[in-house]
């Protein structure tokens, strides 16, 4: 069976996010998730979604307490909101930012990676990648309001977006560490962050796993712009507005110009993809490092 739950129409492929959730009842959750927004807000549990339709955008809050670790059901809620958002007219900009306090995201669940079989492994690397292709090929002007820490998944979610606003706080850090939990970020993490920083700056950061403070993440251009802490939503609000005056259908073709190289590196891999995380995770020296690394992060409370 296929691994990708994707349909082509024209020169474009479409992802159905739900395509993979086990006993999906596609028609009705297809329905529902084509709809339209309107101004009432929608969202579920784990993301909250309001939108703003006379300004054309909404704002996005994960709220996955106590620090929106990407689970395999916040992957796919936040899927079907984005998708929800790029499915309605109304709307051309997203604002992303956290419901959680002094945390954006800290990255993959390492829960979904620790102890599973490799079925479960590959449903979740799936939804891993759905996301990132959903993000980095959004139609829609993202812009991250970076209010929390955000290593690893986090800051990958950050990097996707168009322009990146973080909360000027020394514990707010930023950047791919994976090679501090004693894993490898797999290609299209590289690329992306690549494309943002360029190349000699990211084999630095990407080897030493450097969570960088803001000033420094300013310094490297892993961020736009650094402000006080009280002023995030309200700059990103701002940058939005510039994004917003320049004409879509020309701000949309260049940005996939810009990306569709990138995604389409993932796009025509995502089965060898998923085996090379099925058989890299499983392994017992990994997921040993992992159990290390989630003990560390429990002793750090006590
Ligand atoms: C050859 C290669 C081929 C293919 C590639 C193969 C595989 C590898 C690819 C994998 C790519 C991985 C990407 C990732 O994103 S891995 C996740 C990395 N994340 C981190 O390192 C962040 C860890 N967390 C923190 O540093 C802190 O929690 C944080 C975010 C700064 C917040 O700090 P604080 O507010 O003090 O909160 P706590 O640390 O007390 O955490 C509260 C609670 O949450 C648990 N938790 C934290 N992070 C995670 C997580 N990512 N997943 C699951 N759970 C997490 C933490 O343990 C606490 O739990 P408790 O039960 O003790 O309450």
């Amino acid at each position: 069976m296929a691994l990708v739950a994707g349909m082509r129409v024209g020169s474009r492929v479409l992802f159905r996010p739900w395509a993979w959730l086990p006993g999906a009842a596609l028609g009705r959750k297809e329905s529902a998730a084509r709809g339209r927004v309107g101004a009432r807000g929608f969202g579920s549990q784990r993301v909250l979604v309001e939108p703003d339709p006379a300004a054309g955008i909404a704002v996005m809050k994960l709220k996955s307490p106590p620090v929106n670790s990407l689970s395999l059901e916040l992957l796919t809620e936040f899927v079907i909101s984005l998708e929800k958002l790029e499915n309605d007219k109304t709307f051309r900009g997203i604002i992303l930012t956290s419901d959680c306090p002094g945390v954006f995201s800290a990255g993959l669940d390492l829960m979904e990676m620790c102890g599973k079989n490799p079925a479960h492994y590959a449903e979740y690397w799936k939804a891993v990648q759905e996301l990132w292709l959903r993000l980095y090929l959004s139609n829609l002007v993202l812009i991250a309001a970076i209010n929390g820490a955000c290593p690893a998944g986090g800051c990958l979610i950050s990097l996707t977006c168009d322009y990146r606003v973080l909360a000027d706080n020394p514990k707010y850090v930023i950047g791919l560490n994976e090679t501090l939990l004693g894993i490898v970020a797999p290609f299209w993490f590289k690329d992306t962050l690549v494309n943002t920083i360029g190349h000699r700056t990211s084999e630095r950061a990407l080897q030493l796993g450097i969570l960088f403070p803001p000033a420094e993440a300013l310094q490297v251009g892993m961020v736009d712009k650094v402000v006080p802490e009280d002023q995030v939503q309200s700059t990103a609000l701002s940058v939005m507005a510039q994004w917003l005056s320049i004409p879509d259908h020309a701000r949309q073709l260049t940005k996939n110009m810009m990306r569709k190289a990138t995604a389409d590196r993932l796009v025509k891999q995502r089965d060898s993809d998923i085996q090379n995380f099925v058989g890299f995770i499983s392994r017992d020296s990994i997921q040993k490092s992992l159990q290390v690394y989630l003990g560390k992060l429990r002793q750090k409370k006590g």
